[in-house]
């Protein structure tokens, strides 16, 4: 293993034309005739290293340019400037031998068939990667086990449960052993169990097998549960790198005091405090948002405890989903 990041991506960028549809009258013709085009920019300038074995989420609200960015790294797209390359392939140019060492599953879609049972497609996507028998048969009987594929593999994949399917997937992304996985929504739609079950896949995948994992999702527990670091990006270019922790602590500064005040109390007052404020206050729970930078907990909490009856407080950190919200509302001010 090389210092060199195993997934290099400089000053990407990718553009979309389009045919400007026209409006009125006899708009359809009128749109033929004038082609007239308008230009996208979905990637617009993108630089990033992905160092082998880790686990990185791609983040970024609808339509920021992540698939772009991921369609470009499997060779499915071809940008329009800027440089990739995938443990040394150039994605589009060499995309077979490019597709030898990734594994990719799209939450939306499936590489499966359809009107077969799981085990005939997992059989089939062996023979289209040529994996060696017995590659095949350890991993195959290796993912049945983690991802308790048995009772459903003779199910035909139209009648499994999207959690089930989505097990299939995965299965069938890693059967040839790939170096490198991009996962767009894996989780989407999945109910908690269904959703817990992938997220420990793909864990003990980087875990045990130091599978570089490059994570798209909406999901910030997916986040929060796997993501050694985050690369956050809106309109195309990338806003924020680094790990979950100084994402929330470069961001969100402030903290919650959450006190319990005996039942029928009167209300909190904090006149005396710039930097605090009440945001909730339900049945005998009083939140009260501060920044410790301007104002020491322990200030605020011997103020309060010199005025009230406090039975007990604790100290809440930012929700990454509040954290991640403000900076996109921040950013499409
Ligand atoms: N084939 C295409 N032709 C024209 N425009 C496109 C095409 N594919 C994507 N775009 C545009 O490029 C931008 C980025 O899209 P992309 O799908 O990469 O976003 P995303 O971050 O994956 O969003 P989401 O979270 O909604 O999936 C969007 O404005 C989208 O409309």
């Amino acid at each position: 293993m090389g210092s060199e990041p195993i997934i290099c991506v400089e000053s990407l960028v990718k553009e979309f034309r389009r045919t400007k549809q026209q409006s009125g009258r006899f708009s359809a013709i009128r749109t033929l005739l004038t082609r007239e085009r308008t230009v996208s920019r979905a990637v617009d300038g993108i630089s990033f290293g992905i160092p082998e074995g880790e686990l990185v989420g791609y983040l970024g609200p609808n339509g920021a340019g992540k698939s772009t960015t991921i369609k470009i790294l499997t060779g499915i797209l071809m940008p329009t400037s800027g440089t990739v390359h995938v443990a040394g392939i150039v994605p589009w140019r060499e995309r077979k031998r490019n597709a030898a060492q990734i594994g990719v599953v799209f939450g939306q879609r499936t590489q499966l068939w359809w009107d077969l049972p799981l085990s005939d497609s997992l059989e089939l996507v062996g023979r289209l990667y040529e994996i060696p028998p017995p590659r095949f048969r350890f991993n195959l009987k290796l993912f049945t086990e983690l991802l308790e594929l048995g009772p459903f593999l003779s199910t035909p994949v139209r009648q499994l449960s999207l959690g089930q399917r989505m097990r299939g997937d995965l299965a069938a992304a890693m059967l040839h052993s790939p170096r490198i996985l991009f996962l767009d929504e894996p989780t989407i739609g999945l109910d908690v169990v269904a959703k817990e079950r992938i997220r420990s896949f793909i864990y003990e995948l980087n875990k045990e097998q130091g599978t570089t994992v490059i994570l798209t999702t909406h999901d910030l527990d997916d986040v929060e549960r796997l993501c050694q670091r985050v690369l956050l990006i809106t309109d195309g270019s990338v806003l924020f790198e680094g790990d979950v922790e100084s994402l929330k602590n470069m961001h969100t500064r402030e903290r919650d005091l959450i006190i319990r005040l005996p039942p029928g109390s009167e209300s909190i007052e904090l006149a005396n405090f710039a930097s605090a404020r009440i945001v909730d206050e339900s049945g005998d729970l009083t939140r009260v948002r501060f920044n410790p930078q301007s104002l020491p907990i322990t200030e605020l909490v011997s103020f309060l405890l010199s005025k009230y009856a406090i039975v007990d407080f604790s100290v809440k950190e930012p929700e990454l989903e509040e954290v991640v919200r403000n900076i996109y509302a921040a950013r499409s001010l």
